[in-house]
């Protein structure tokens, strides 16, 4: 069926959509499952770190004033009068001209306001008793980390909306959150649509195809950090179609389709989205691949009608769908990050609607290069392949020259091998 479809632009498109997501709900989980997720609550300091005084290294810790004329020619000397390592407290008192063998990490004892590494010292024995012989001056406080000089008790440590990293759930733990506040994750049901489409594992049909998208999709899904349930496929039948998407919406929280969605005659997501009484947002994007993506509101849920055509699915997911995700994850920075590099191609072609193209990063020296990743189609799935950026190219009459400087859209955080046996010189 023919429905009017006026192409909005990408960046209208995505503000429809951001205007309707809501918050997510929260819950408390444990940190060890908290990798990942988003923080619902502010973090803040309930101690000072380090919580009491702490020797820097493994040596003795003295009256720093004991070592005021300690010279190379003459040196002092301090009687050992305990030892402790990391974890025990020496509870007893130091007079003048003593130390206590300490380790690293353990508590400075009451009294002791410096500490000289193994190291600094020479270590003797008279009548039974442990000396230790200084040659020179130690500061007050010299080798010692004070209590509070990392943090003190009430700093803002992490703000809410934070993704939690792997520094961020060491910090949690010592600070002793063994349960931290965060997004609950949204679960996402994929609903493939099209007569053509096999499972993966049925043997190719004359005019068939496998359903690749969905489990595109739900790794697309997964990776964003909410939960994916796949849906199964759906022949091109309207009531069938409609009754599969009633019952998809009792089970999820957010439906994406893919295929359908077009003006074709047996692209049914237009009827479904009237015969259901849902909002739609828009039906045309001015982009490509992805034009024909549409997206409708039913209540609270959002129905994500993708392409079928794999790359229009992929892009019209990290566009719009993973925003969404993000946001209801609780992560306040939702979009891809941006960077711009330069043009290794011409893309002379000209375009009403903003190209996104599949690209591979080139780095060289300061430089980034992108060129197309492979078949430049909608409905390519081999350019999605090593892809970890999006060249956006906004329309333009005449193109793009190779060597101009466009922006790209960042898909991968993974990095180079940098060069790790330099030195300075
Ligand atoms: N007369 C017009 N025809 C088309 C238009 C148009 O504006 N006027 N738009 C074209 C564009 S652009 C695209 S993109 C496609 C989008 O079509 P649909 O989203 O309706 O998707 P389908 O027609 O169902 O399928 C398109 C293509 O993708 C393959 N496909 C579908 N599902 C899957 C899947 N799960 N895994 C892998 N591949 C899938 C399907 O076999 C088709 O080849 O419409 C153009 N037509
Ligand atoms: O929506 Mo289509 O992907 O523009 O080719
Ligand atoms: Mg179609």
């Amino acid at each position: 069926m023919l429905t009017d479809r006026r192409a909005i632009l990408i960046g209208e498109a995505i503000e429809k959509i951001m205007k309707e997501v809501g918050t997510g709900r929260v819950e408390k989980i444990p940190l060890i499952k908290a990798g990942g997720r988003y923080l619902a609550e502010d973090i803040i300091a309930n101690q000072d770190v380090p919580a009491f005084d702490r020797s820097l290294y493994d040596g003795y810790a003295i009256m720093a004033e004991d070592t005021r004329f300690a010279t190379k020619e003459s040196p002092i000397e301090l009687e050992v009068v305990g030892h402790i390592g990391a974890g025990s407290v020496f509870l007893g008192e130091i007079k003048q001209y003593q130390a206590i063998r300490i380790m690293t990490g353990a508590e400075m004892p009451k009294g002791c306001n410096a500490m000289i590494m193994l190291e600094q010292v020479t270590e003797l024995e008279k009548e039974d008793k442990q000396f230790i012989v200084i040659d020179k001056q130690i500061q007050i406080n010299e080798k010692v980390l004070k209590k509070g000089a990392e943090i003190t008790k009430g700093t803002l440590l992490v703000e809410k909306g934070a993704q939690i990293t792997p520094g961020i759930v060491g910090l949690l733990a010592t600070f002793g959150y063994s349960e931290v506040m965060v997004g609950v994750k949204p679960t996402v049901g994929v609903l493939a649509t099209g007569s053509e489409l096999l499972e993966i594992d049925e043997p190719l049909e004359p005019g068939k195809i496998r359903n690749s998208n969905s489990y595109m999709l739900m790794a697309q899904i997964e990776k964003v950090g909410a939960n994916a349930l796949y849906l199964g496929k759906l022949e091109d039948r309207l009531d069938e179609s409609y009754a599969a998407m009633k019952k998809a919406l009792t089970q999820v929280d957010i439906v994406i389709t893919t295929g359908g969605v077009s003006v074709g005659d047996f692209d049914f997501l237009p009827d479904i989205y009237e015969r259901l009484g849902a909002k739609v947002l828009f039906n045309k994007i001015a982009m490509r691949p992805g034009s024909v993506t549409t997206v409708a509101k039913l209540g609270k849920q959002f129905l994500f009608g993708l392409s079928g055509n794999p790359s229009a699915s992929f892009i019209g997911f990290e566009l719009l769908v993973r925003p969404v995700l993000k946001t209801i994850l609780g992560n306040e920075q939702p979009y891809l990050v941006f960077r711009q590099a330069i043009l290794a191609e011409d893309f002379i072609v000209p375009n009403a609607f903003t190209q996104l193209i599949r690209t591979k990063q080139k780095v060289e020296g300061t430089n980034v290069y992108v060129s197309s990743n492979g078949l430049n189609m909608s409905s390519s799935i081999t350019s999605l392949v090593g892809t970890d950026a999006l060249i956006v190219l906004p329309p333009c009459d005449d193109g793009y020259k190779k060597g101009s400087i466009v922006d790209i859209l960042l898909l991968s955080d993974e990095g180079q091998k940098i060069n790790y046996f330099t030195t300075c010189n």
